[in-house]
């Protein structure tokens, strides 16, 4: 049996859930279209060093499973399948209550945790918040003609509007790539201010489908734009596209957050989705947000990832590492 997790200097201590720290949110700015079109990003340079995160870090043993800890306590618990029921989100939301097993948990030394949160279809939300009710998960809602963004504009914001009263509190949006790809900066962020308007108290994520936008450097200037129209969070992608969460397009964004925090004091949460599903791609990611932004992003309430069957694989590694065998990975399934 392994010994309890004790905190290191050079790993992450989740040893519980953190508690819940109130980070101001985003108001916005007006739109800088000078530093918008000052974004540049040289492919060649982010490569590289997307290159050297996964291979030059080996996180082993009690680290490596503290920061699989982390990586469920930051994760959104995900369904979006045009087959989804209510029994299905209620298995998943059981899930996200218990997401390790109590004997895993008590062999780590571990209070309970839970996922950061839990994300579906409008028309799942009822479902999500009945089988959440007592506890602290937010139920997030894929709104706004997920995964296309292209039905009308007043039906997108009308659905936000719905989600929102059917109790989500978290509301991921997503924008219209042509604005980006025709390089209408305004029309974007006019887009996105009135998003963020309609989402009220619920907090906005912005997803900019990366593997749509063309260029890095355009993910760059989108990010820019939807934080300057108020996105709490920007996230890479709806998990539907041919190309989904990188590191490459991670390392972009994350500095766009780092530089608009440098120039305006704000945090704004960070959110790679879709593909993300093997417990070492996890702790990748966790340690670029760590070496990229420091400690304060690696929070779910700045930091989340997006993903239907990554908590598999983590409860596998965790499994393996108290009791030496893996088990078979069904006896982990979410759905
Ligand atoms: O937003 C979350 C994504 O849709 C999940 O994608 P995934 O099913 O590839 O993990």
């Amino acid at each position: 049996m392994a010994a309890a997790l004790t905190p290191t200097p050079d790993a992450t201590t989740p040893q519980t859930q953190l508690p819940q720290v109130t980070e101001l949110r985003n108001p916005g700015m007006p739109l800088d279209l000078n530093w918008v079109l000052g974004a540049q990003a040289n492919t060649s340079a982010i490569e590289r060093r997307a290159g050297t995160i996964g291979a030059r870090r080996s996180v082993k043993k009690a680290h490596q499973a503290a920061w699989l800890l982390r990586a469920v306590t930051c994760m959104d618990l995900t369904t979006l399948s045009g087959d989804d029921t209510d029994r299905r989100v209620a298995r998943l939301c059981a899930k996200a209550r218990q997401p390790v097993a109590p004997a895993l948990l008590d062999a780590l030394g571990m209070d309970p945790i839970t996922t950061g949160a839990v994300c579906v279809y409008h028309e799942m939300i009822p479902a999500a918040v009945a089988a959440l009710e007592g506890t602290n998960i937010p139920v997030a809602a894929v709104s706004t003609g997920f995964p296309a963004g292209l039905s009308p504009f007043e039906l997108r914001l009308r659905e936000i509007e719905m989600s929102v009263a059917a109790g989500a509190t978290e509301i991921d949006i997503v924008i219209s790539r042509r604005h980006v790809l025709s390089g209408n900066w305004q029309a974007l962020y006019d887009e996105m201010s009135a998003m963020r308007e309609a989402c009220g108290d619920a907090h906005v994520k912005a997803i900019l489908a990366t593997g749509e936008l063309g260029s890095l450097r355009n993910v760059a200037r989108a990010s820019l734009v939807c934080m300057m129209a108020g996105a709490d969070f920007i996230k890479t992608s709806t998990g539907k596209e041919s190309v989904n969460a990188t590191l490459p397009v991670s390392l972009v964004m994350i500095r766009a957050i780092r530089d608009y925090y440098d120039h305006t004091g704000i945090r704004v949460g960070y959110k790679p989705a879709g593909g993300i599903s093997k417990a070492k791609d996890a702790v990748t990611y966790l340690a670029l947000i760590k070496e990229e932004l420091g400690d304060r992003w690696l929070r779910p309430d700045l930091f989340r990832f997006g993903a239907s069957s990554l908590l598999n694989d983590i409860e596998r590694q965790l499994e393996h590492y108290v009791t030496g065998n893996y088990s078979a990975g069904y006896r982990h399934a979410t759905s």
